[in-house]
């Protein structure tokens, strides 16, 4: 403490600190010195001792950030449930992995798969592009039939590779996108990073892998764009894509292509025509619009020029899961193997619509009956944010090679639509969104 009182009555300006020539003040002088010397080392020192324990304590929190990502995404607990998980319990059946398997198709097309004795593991990034509590209810019902659902991203390349080395699939679902026409505005990115990194992440690894699965994936009916000659059939144009969402799905179909030509995966791509049902997404017209008149909000319903109808061929969620099973049930073998070609394999589009368009006027109609409420219907112009005016599928395709067959009007698709949502949100009283 004294010594501490003398460094501070040692003088602080150089002005005030006269240098002194008498061999007593000299001896004063170089004690004086000497003191100041060992105070500065103890005072750096302390600084540093300071710098080290706090970098230190970064390094120990970063480190264990990251044990807890290993923890959640490793240990023999974590491959436990992903072995059950994609354990097969049927005779000749598969082991599929669902991208996008807490989104809505995701759900029901795992949920479907587990029921018929087929392995399946889910991968899901649980994004809020629209309410995350949502796909934690589709997870919590999935879970109850057996199918876990890692949580992770389509391009972490590292966490696929991981996947695989756990369990070898025999097919991959990849459902996982960025969906939504209008979206695709707000949000570009979003649509680059899943509907592209992430196809080509997961292709990667399928094509890296021994043996290489099979793969059928989500595109979309949005492909054909401003095409006007209807019903649209696999061999139309579909260079005119009217919403960036449309052009990374068609971007999507040319990556399936390279694909399948350079490393002989077996791709199989779903060209989906507006799906609608139980569990749906909330940003589809179908479901705000269900939303918005129960809550007596006025609803936008889109008209082309020259009040020119703006049409849509719905198609139901149990429809597209048939249509996806048979797909899987169809696909050949991937013919390469560690990255590399050995012959020529399979590479399908098909259409899974309904084929009979209705106007969104006349959707209108039916949920107001079904709600028994009175829509606030507001009229206007189709904006130019990416929605074309109509879709229409011709499915003979689908038909031939997959035995699809939908069987679902939208009167009734919707009645189950509306059953579910009123059961699910307490007749409208909880927010969708
Ligand atoms: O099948 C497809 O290819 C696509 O189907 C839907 O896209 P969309 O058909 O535009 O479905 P909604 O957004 O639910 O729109 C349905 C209809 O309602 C109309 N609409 C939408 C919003 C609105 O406020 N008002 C309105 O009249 C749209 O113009 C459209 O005709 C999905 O959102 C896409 O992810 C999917 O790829």
């Amino acid at each position: 403490m004294s010594q501490l009182m003398h460094i501070d009555n040692i003088p602080s300006t150089q002005g005030k600190f006269k240098m002194e020539k008498s061999p007593y003040h000299r001896q004063r002088l170089y004690s004086s010195l000497a003191k100041l010397t060992f105070w500065s080392f103890v005072f750096i020192g302390l600084i540093l001792m300071f710098l080290f324990r706090s970098s230190s304590s970064q390094v120990t929190s970063d480190l264990s950030r990251r044990s807890l990502r290993t923890s959640s995404y490793g240990g023999p607990v974590w491959e436990k449930r992903i072995k059950a998980s994609a354990k097969i319990r049927s005779k000749n059946g598969f082991s599929v992995l669902v991208t996008g398997a807490a989104g809505f198709v995701g759900t029901h097309v795992s949920a479907a798969l587990k029921r018929r004795g087929d392995g399946v593991l889910g991968l899901d990034n649980f994004n809020d592009y629209y309410d995350p509590s949502l796909k934690r209810a589709r997870q919590a019902l999935l879970e109850r039939t057996g199918v876990y659902i890692v949580e992770g991203d389509i391009n972490d390349v590292a966490l696929l590779k991981k996947l695989f080395d756990i369990v070898a699939f025999t097919h991959v679902m990849h459902l996982a996108a960025q969906a939504g026409v209008r979206y695709a505005m707000e949000n570009p990115s979003s649509y680059v990073h899943s509907n592209i990194a992430g196809l080509v992440s997961v292709l990667e690894v399928c094509k890296s892998v021994n043996p290489q699965p099979a793969i059928v994936w989500a595109s979309s009916s949005s492909v054909y764009g401003l095409n006007t000659k209807v019903p649209f059939l696999e061999r139309d144009r579909t260079d005119q894509p009217a919403s960036l969402y449309a052009a990374t799905k068609k971007a999507g179909e040319g990556i399936a292509h390279t694909y399948n030509h350079i490393y002989g995966l077996s791709l199989t791509g779903l060209r989906f025509f507006t799906v609608y049902g139980p569990w749906g997404r909330p940003d589809m017209a179908y479901f705000f619009f269900t939303q918005d008149i129960l809550k007596g909000k006025s609803i936008p319903i889109f008209e082309a020029p020259n009040h020119g109808t703006v049409a849509r061929d719905f198609t139901y969620i149990d429809d597209i899961v048939k249509g996806c099973l048979a797909a899987l049930d169809t696909a050949e073998k991937s013919t390469g193997s560690g990255g590399k070609k050995s012959g020529p394999a399979q590479l399908r589009v098909y259409n899974l619509g309904n084929t009979s368009p209705v106007p969104v006027s006349d959707l209108v109609s039916i949920l107001e009956r079904l709600l028994k409420v009175k829509a606030k219907r507001l009229v206007m112009k189709l904006p130019r944010n990416g929605d074309v005016q109509f879709t229409h599928a011709n499915i003979s395709l689908a038909q031939r090679e997959l035995g699809y067959k939908p069987t679902t009007d939208l009167q009734t698709g919707l009645k189950k639509f509306v059953r579910w949502y009123l059961s699910y949100y307490g007749h409208g009283k909880k927010s969708a969104l």
